[in-house]
């Protein structure tokens, strides 16, 4: 694989019982992409991410990963009934590269919850945080283990839109103070156009991919037949903020 391509798929297909989830897939990214992953729900979305962190592995095709994976789940998948600290579920993060020792990963997960401005909620317990800071908590978990790769499921459920906004931003320079490959499942296809570099369409197949300024409202039309937000980027965000 060159040395530039950081996820190269072809022709990836998955079944479950018979009925067809993705069909005939293929893409490659590109290290230091913002990818956006949209599509309709049950596009098959999480299942492709699933496959790339190699949690499916009965697939058809082939997917190459050329480096470290970070993974931030639904939000909803996060237990916050489980009595543990903040700062514990970052150190979480390390658990693999660390072999358990947490006590070395203290500093590091410290200078990540201050880095996505948390620095506040270092002893406070994952039950008593709100939506938006358990997401920032989340990023910060992933990071730890110094991923080469992030992908992010839904990061903005349940949070606002100005919450989403910062999100997506604070995920933005992370990139570019990391150098890491992004790829963001979201249902806002506004933020999307807004703030991905490049926007994979996913519905069974892919629809569309490239880069965000290429893709026309017509493809996305097709996509979303009965979706009003296909006015892209900062026209639909001007609207929701009424600016
Ligand atoms: N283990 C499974 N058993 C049966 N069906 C499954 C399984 N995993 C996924 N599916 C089905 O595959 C389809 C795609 O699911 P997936 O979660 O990948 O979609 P998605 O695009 O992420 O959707 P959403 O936007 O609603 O989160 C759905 O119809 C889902 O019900």
């Amino acid at each position: 694989m060159q040395n530039n391509i950081v996820i190269k798929a072809d022709n990836l297909s998955y079944k479950v019982n018979g009925v067809e989830i993705l069909k005939n897939v293929s893409f490659i990214i590109n290290k230091g992409e913002f990818v956006g992953l949209i599509g309709p729900n049950g596009a098959g979305k999480s299942t492709l991410a699933k496959i790339i962190i190699g949690q499916i592995k009965n697939f058809k095709g082939h997917v190459e990963v050329n480096g470290t994976i970070g993974y931030l789940p639904q939000i909803q998948t996060i237990n916050r009934e489980v009595p543990i600290l903040a700062i514990e579920l970052v150190q979480m993060g390390a658990y693999r590269k660390y072999k358990r020792k947490l006590s070395f990963s203290y500093k590091k997960a410290t200078e990540l919850m201050k880095r996505v401005g948390l620095d506040s909620h270092i002893n406070q317990l994952v039950s008593s945080m709100s939506g938006g800071e358990l997401q920032r908590l989340s990023l910060a978990r992933a990071l730890l283990s110094e991923p080469d790769i992030l992908i992010l499921d839904e990061p903005e459920a349940g949070v606002d839109q100005m919450g989403k906004a910062q999100f997506y931003t604070l995920i933005d320079e992370i990139r570019k103070e990391h150098n890491i490959t992004i790829i963001m499942i979201s249902h806002d296809i506004g933020m999307v156009f807004e703030k991905c570099t490049t926007v994979m369409c996913l519905n069974k197949t892919l629809h569309c991919h490239g880069p965000s300024e290429k893709i026309s409202p017509e493809e996305l039309k097709e996509l979303f037949p009965d979706f009003d937000l296909w006015i892209r980027g900062k026209n639909h965000y001007e609207r929701e903020h009424k600016l």
